[in-house]
């Protein structure tokens, strides 16, 4: 499958899930004017139709870019994911049709870590519940069961980004931070890494999820972790809904065992606002229930449309891979008055020499050159003359091994 570049109004972009202005104001002024925009994710035969003629597609979690639905994707050269998480996109599928996938894996990380903090202060103190009691006209004026944070222990899985961000916010009111990973990570400030998931789950006061959707984090709390937790404590998730087992959590609340929880992931989630949210978690008061919002602030949506956005664009313009999930980095300058291939491939052997042959055997001179590959991608940027970009592209497409291949003019 091979794509030539095309002028930037050809260059069609379908931007879903309300990605934030900032990145179509960056795109318009980097000239790509042909964007189709839609404010919620597309049902599937709808995502399939759309992708079918769309060379970048942006999206948010909530749209799965299934191995079925990139069938279709066959002008797709990038996907932007506007947002941390990658696992709504089958990367390998991806990847084995030369589509590059970026993010924004910093952006709200901020935003995460300050509703969690606000969520295990209100838990602690009971707020939930009282709320909803006033909400009905009840009034519960009492101590009992109400903490401060200071000398809590906050017990971290995942000790990345949002992690450590929480770990640093914690300690600053005071707060003992533990944490589970299966990396070894250096801690920050006073905290401490624990070897075991058990100890984490039955010393900690409040426990908080940050893995990301993996199938080593699926379902990572299960009845049995949830039954392991220290009686009374606060059980948080605002990472992926597939990490926990909400019936169990639902079932110890109720019990009394875990003293309350703030959920703002869900294994099945909404596809819009109008849809109905389902959960075991309902009608629970000393639980906050929230709208997969943990990175939903004005700063880092505006962020995060700026940076994914800027990423899209130096693809496209001229190559750029860096910071790219599943694919070779290479960071590459504007290409002067050259024509320039981007010829992406099976990473294996006798690919790199043909091509080599191929531009000796038609004596086309390469101003610049430049490869990265992974365990099973090559990337390979060629400059070339420009009178001879047409020449060099329909050549190298006709390499064993070619994925994609473009020209950029
Ligand atoms: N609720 C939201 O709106 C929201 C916003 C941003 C991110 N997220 C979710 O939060 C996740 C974490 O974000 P991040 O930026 O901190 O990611 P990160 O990659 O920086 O950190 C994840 C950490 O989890 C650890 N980990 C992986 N598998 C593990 C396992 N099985 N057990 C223990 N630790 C494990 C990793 O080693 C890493 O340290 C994202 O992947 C995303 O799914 C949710
Ligand atoms: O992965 C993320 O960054 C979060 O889950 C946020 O996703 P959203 O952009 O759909 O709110």
């Amino acid at each position: 499958m091979s794509n030539n570049s095309l002028d930037k109004d050809k260059i069609k972009i379908l931007l879903l899930e309300g990605v934030h202005q900032s990145a179509l104001d960056a795109l318009h002024d980097a000239g790509y004017t042909n964007i189709e925009y839609h404010k919620t994710a597309l049902a599937e035969d709808e995502l399939i139709e759309k992708i079918s003629e769309a060379h970048f597609i942006g999206i948010r979690s909530r749209t799965q870019l299934t191995e079925k639905v990139l069938e279709h994707a066959n002008k797709l050269v990038a996907i932007g994911c506007f947002c941390i998480g990658t696992n709504q996109v089958d990367l390998d599928a991806a990847s084995a049709k030369g589509i590059v996938v970026f993010n924004a894996p910093y952006s709200n990380t901020r935003s995460v870590a300050e509703l969690v903090l606000g969520q295990l202060i209100l838990l602690l103190r009971g707020i939930p519940a009282k709320n909803a009691a006033c909400h009905r006209g009840g009034w519960i004026k009492s101590a009992v069961g109400s903490y401060e944070t200071r000398g809590k222990r906050l017990g971290i899985i995942g000790y990345g980004s949002i992690g450590t961000q929480l770990s640093v916010l914690a300690e600053s009111l005071g707060m003992e931070v533990c944490f589970y990973d299966i990396v070894t990570k250096l801690p920050l400030g006073n905290a401490r890494q624990i070897k075991s998931l058990k100890e984490l789950l039955s010393t900690s006061d409040i426990i908080s999820l940050h893995v990301p959707e993996t199938n080593s984090t699926k379902l990572m709390i299960g009845a049995k972790e949830v039954s392991q937790m220290k009686k009374g404590s606060i059980f948080i998730n605002a990472s992926r809904g597939t990490v926990a087992d909400l019936d169990a959590v639902a079932e110890a609340i109720k019990s009394g065992n875990l003293g309350g929880a703030a959920v703002d992931v869900f294994p099945v989630e909404p596809k819009g606002n109008d849809e109905e949210f389902v959960s075991p978690l309902r009608g629970l008061d000393n639980v906050i229930l929230t709208p997969h919002i943990g990175g939903s602030t004005m700063e880092a949506q505006e962020n995060i449309g700026i940076e994914v956005a800027e990423k899209l664009i130096k693809y496209s313009d001229v190559g750029t891979t860096t910071a790219a999930v599943n694919f070779p980095e290479v960071a590459l300058p504007a290409q002067a008055d050259n024509h320039r291939i981007l010829h992406i491939h099976e990473n294996r052997p006798g690919v790199l020499s043909k091509i080599n042959a191929i531009f000796s055997e038609n004596n086309i001179n390469i101003t610049g050159q430049y490869l990265r590959t992974t365990e099973k991608l090559g990337y390979m940027v060629m400059d070339v003359d420009a009178e001879e970009g047409e020449l060099a592209l329909e050549k190298v497409k006709e390499v064993d091994g070619t994925v994609k291949a473009r020209v950029l003019f």
